[in-house]
């Protein structure tokens, strides 16, 4: 480790030691990273990945923290999230860029400034950029998969590489990124002119849907599971009478039961005991396995 932050100092890049992942994380959960790096610039995120790699430190990358359980024992290794140039909007005609440190309510807000429809629904959506294009993130009719043009990405291998949505793998709640290692540096997305009027309702209205029908006054990392084939995770959990029920300070949310919430002091081995909970009732009473989507990461 001492490599590595001599590497960050000489090239002042930004960092913190044993850095809480509580405070990174919508769920305000997780123990500490070992290190928390900021990059502002491609040049700094290679540095960092290289130092990194040169002392065998396992790397992850953060987005907004908002589909993330971290564990209470933290994340061994370095943690690095993307500031200053990656999170950069630019406007051309109907196609926006993006920076992968974006917040998607700002690139939304950019799309209104510019009179440009086919982002409304991701409005609300508490996630960045780069974490919408590793999930695919949807809502209310849409996904990412419908506006994405392109991501620029770099690999394991480090070259940097713009690829075209169609080969992305964009699904239901996944993408290629899951499995390729690539760190996704920006994203473009092609949308059309539209009456900002019309835009602002759009988005104004799926706002309102959310705040009526999602827990938002807690804590948590949105829905907990995928929908099965051909039912809602919400319905089911909610027909097994599992509204409310609480392991330590983890709940499933008496307003959606498809969020598991933190009603205070909850740890990653609470909310991951009530998956189970629910995951095993659910199952022996309706024959659905639902399948988490939330990310559990760090150490055992
Ligand atoms: C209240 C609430 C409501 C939500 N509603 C929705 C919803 O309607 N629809 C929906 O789809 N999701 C929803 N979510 C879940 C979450 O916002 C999305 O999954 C979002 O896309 C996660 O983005 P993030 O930046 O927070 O990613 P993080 O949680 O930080 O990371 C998620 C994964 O992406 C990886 N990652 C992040 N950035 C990069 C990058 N630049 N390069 C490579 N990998 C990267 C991380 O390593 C991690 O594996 C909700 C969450 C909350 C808390
Ligand atoms: N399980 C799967 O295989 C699939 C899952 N999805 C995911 O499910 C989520 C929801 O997407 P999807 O199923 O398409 O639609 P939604 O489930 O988001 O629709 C939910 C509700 O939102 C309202 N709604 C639908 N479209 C719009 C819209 N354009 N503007 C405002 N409100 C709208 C409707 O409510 P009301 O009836 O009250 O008007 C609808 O019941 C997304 O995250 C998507 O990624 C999408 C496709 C496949
Ligand atoms: C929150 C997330 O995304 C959300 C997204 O905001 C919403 C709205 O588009 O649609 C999905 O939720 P969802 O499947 O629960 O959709 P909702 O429209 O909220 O509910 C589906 C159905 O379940 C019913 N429902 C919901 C909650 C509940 O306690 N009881 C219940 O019966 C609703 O009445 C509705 O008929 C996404 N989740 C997934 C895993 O697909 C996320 O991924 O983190």
């Amino acid at each position: 480790m001492n490599q590595l932050i001599n590497t960050l100092n000489d090239n002042h890049i930004t960092y913190t030691e044993n850095e809480p992942m509580s405070a990174h994380t919508t769920f305000k959960i997780g123990g500490a990273a070992d290190i928390l790096i900021t990059v502002n610039h491609i040049d700094e995120l290679q540095t960092a990945l290289g130092a990194c790699k040169a002392s065998d430190i396992p790397v992850m990358i953060l987005g907004n923290g908002s589909n993330l359980l971290v564990s209470d024992n933290g994340i061994e290794g370095a943690v690095i999230t993307l500031d200053g140039d990656f999170k950069e909007i630019t406007v051309d005609g109907d196609i926006i860029i993006s920076g992968a440190g974006a917040k998607l309510s700002r690139l939304c807000s950019v799309a209104l400034e510019n009179s440009l429809t086919g982002l409304e629904f991701a409005y609300g959506i508490p996630g960045s950029v780069g974490g919408a294009m590793y999930m695919n993130a949807g809502a209310y009719g849409g996904e990412m998969k419908d506006v994405a043009l392109s991501v620029t990405a770099l690999t394991p291998d480090g070259e940097i590489r713009e690829v075209p949505a169609e080969e992305l793998a964009l699904g239901y709640r996944t993408s290629v990124f899951k499995t390729n290692g690539d760190i996704i540096l920006f994203a473009k997305y092609k949308l059309a002119q539209g009456d900002p009027v019309a835009i602002k309702e759009k988005m104004d209205d799926v706002m309102n849907r959310r705040k009526t029908k999602q827990p938002l006054e807690y804590p948590s990392a949105g829905s907990v599971f995928k929908r099965p084939e051909g039912a809602f995770a919400g319905t089911l959990i909610e027909q097994c009478g599992l509204k409310g029920k609480t392991v330590g300070g983890a709940q499933v949310s008496e307003k959606h039961a498809g969020f598991i919430i933190n009603i205070g002091g909850a740890t990653c081995d609470d909310v991951m005991g009530l998956v189970k909970l629910v995951q095993e009732t659910v199952k022996a009473e309706t024959g659905y396995f639902l399948e988490r989507e939330i990310i559990r990461t760090g150490r055992e």
